[in-house]
């Protein structure tokens, strides 16, 4: 997926994906990782998103990456934040309390700038790629966290060519080849969600569940 297209997403106000409150299935499966206040959180394509929000207040740190400089606008007005800016090779870094949000290309990211991120928190972010790019995100992306790291991941099944992604469906199988063997993969929780998104049911999707899995790095 062209950058282009996330821009103009944003550029557009089409973006459905936002959520007005923390993602709630993150709330319930959240105990599961076993995280300790304290610890950075990486958050990947955040958008604006209000689990980022969640997270500082539990006493996380957050490193965000975000392509979008209006979503990051956006996120700062929306919280009244005043941010400290600063660059880097990676993009235009805004932190404020415990969130940093890096406006860059995730995949321009090396080792060193996820050294400190102990989970990723991955929704919306690995279903919004299409196929190629969701190999090189695992690749290049995933395979950056150090080995200890655990990640919450929350993925859309639906059959095959009934909707155009994204968001793309992404099978367990997938997730599977994807991560196995670097990551330890776990389904957390499988629930049918058809009823709940008339929007895909309208797209004549006629069966949608959300696969919530737990990640541990090998
Ligand atoms: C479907 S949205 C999900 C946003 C957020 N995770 C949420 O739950 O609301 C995907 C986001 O990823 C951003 N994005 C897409 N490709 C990116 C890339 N290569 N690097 C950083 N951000 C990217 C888009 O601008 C968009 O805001």
């Amino acid at each position: 997926m062209h950058p282009d297209f996330w821009l103009q997403r944003w550029h557009d106000n089409q973006i459905g994906f936002h959520q007005d409150k923390p993602t709630p299935l993150l709330l319930k499966h959240w105990p599961a990782i076993g995280m300790p206040a304290g610890a950075t959180v990486f958050v990947p394509l955040a958008g604006k998103s209000l689990d980022m929000v969640w997270f500082a207040s539990q006493g996380y740190r957050v490193l965000g990456v975000e392509l979008s400089p209006l979503a990051i606008k956006q996120f700062i007005s929306e919280h009244g934040i005043v941010p400290e800016v600063r660059a880097s090779k990676y993009g235009t870094h805004y932190i404020a309390g415990n969130v940093e949000i890096i406006q860059g290309d995730v995949f321009a990211l090396d080792a060193d700038a996820l050294v400190d991120c102990s989970v990723v928190f991955d929704r919306a972010a690995l279903i919004a790629l299409p196929p190629d790019l969701r190999q090189r995100y695992a690749r290049e992306v995933y395979s950056l966290l150090p080995q200890g790291c655990r990640g919450l991941l929350i993925t859309l099944e639906y059959p095959e060519g009934e909707k155009q992604g994204p968001p793309f469906s992404v099978t367990e199988a997938e997730v599977h080849a994807l991560f196995d063997p670097d990551w330890h993969v776990e389904v957390l929780e499988r629930r049918d969600i058809l009823a709940q998104q008339p929007s895909f049911a309208a797209e004549g999707v006629t069966a949608l569940d959300t696969v919530v899995y737990r990640l541990i790095r090998r």
